[in-house]
């Protein structure tokens, strides 16, 4: 059984409750065990994640969080600087699956965070679930 670090950046609750239930959902339905822990915002996740990887403790880590786009340009620095750093740690070898919904509005973040519905929260623990099933093949 290995250990996924379930990462959420708690800015809309209601929305973050559904993306965690899908991850832990996929974590448990593939044998493993996960742990969470919460950041203010979407651009603190990468950070997090490569302080809780220097600890040598998670397999994985799923990024969870809901960037919605606002008035001014901060959207496309929250989006794509958060996508940029998870790419980073993911190109360094770390297993970590990208589950922050980058959306116009909250009824698009609904339908995609819904784990009846698009249940984006469990796709991402997914993506890290196989990226660790390669690093076992490759040794990473
Ligand atoms: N507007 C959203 C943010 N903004 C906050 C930043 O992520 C960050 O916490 C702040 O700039 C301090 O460094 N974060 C989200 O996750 N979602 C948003 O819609
Ligand atoms: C991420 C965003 O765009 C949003 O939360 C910020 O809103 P605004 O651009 O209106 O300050």
């Amino acid at each position: 059984m290995a250990k996924f670090l379930i990462v959420e950046a708690r800015f809309y609750d209601h929305l973050n409750d559904m993306l965690i239930a899908g991850a832990k959902a996929a974590i448990k339905a593939a044998g493993h065990k996960a742990e969470v822990i919460t950041v203010p915002g979407a651009l603190e996740i990468p950070g997090a994640i490569a302080l809780a990887d220097q600890t040598g403790d998670y397999e994985g880590y799923v990024a969870i969080g809901v960037v919605i786009r606002g008035e001014t340009y901060h959207f496309e620095i929250v989006a794509g600087e958060s996508a940029r750093g998870i790419m980073a740690l993911t190109m360094d070898g770390v297993a970590i699956g990208n589950g922050i919904l980058t959306v116009e509005n909250e009824q698009q973040a609904l339908v995609r965070a819904d784990p009846a519905q698009k249940n984006k929260g469990g796709e991402a623990a997914e993506a890290a679930l196989a990226l660790h099933t390669l690093k076992d093949r490759f040794g990473g």
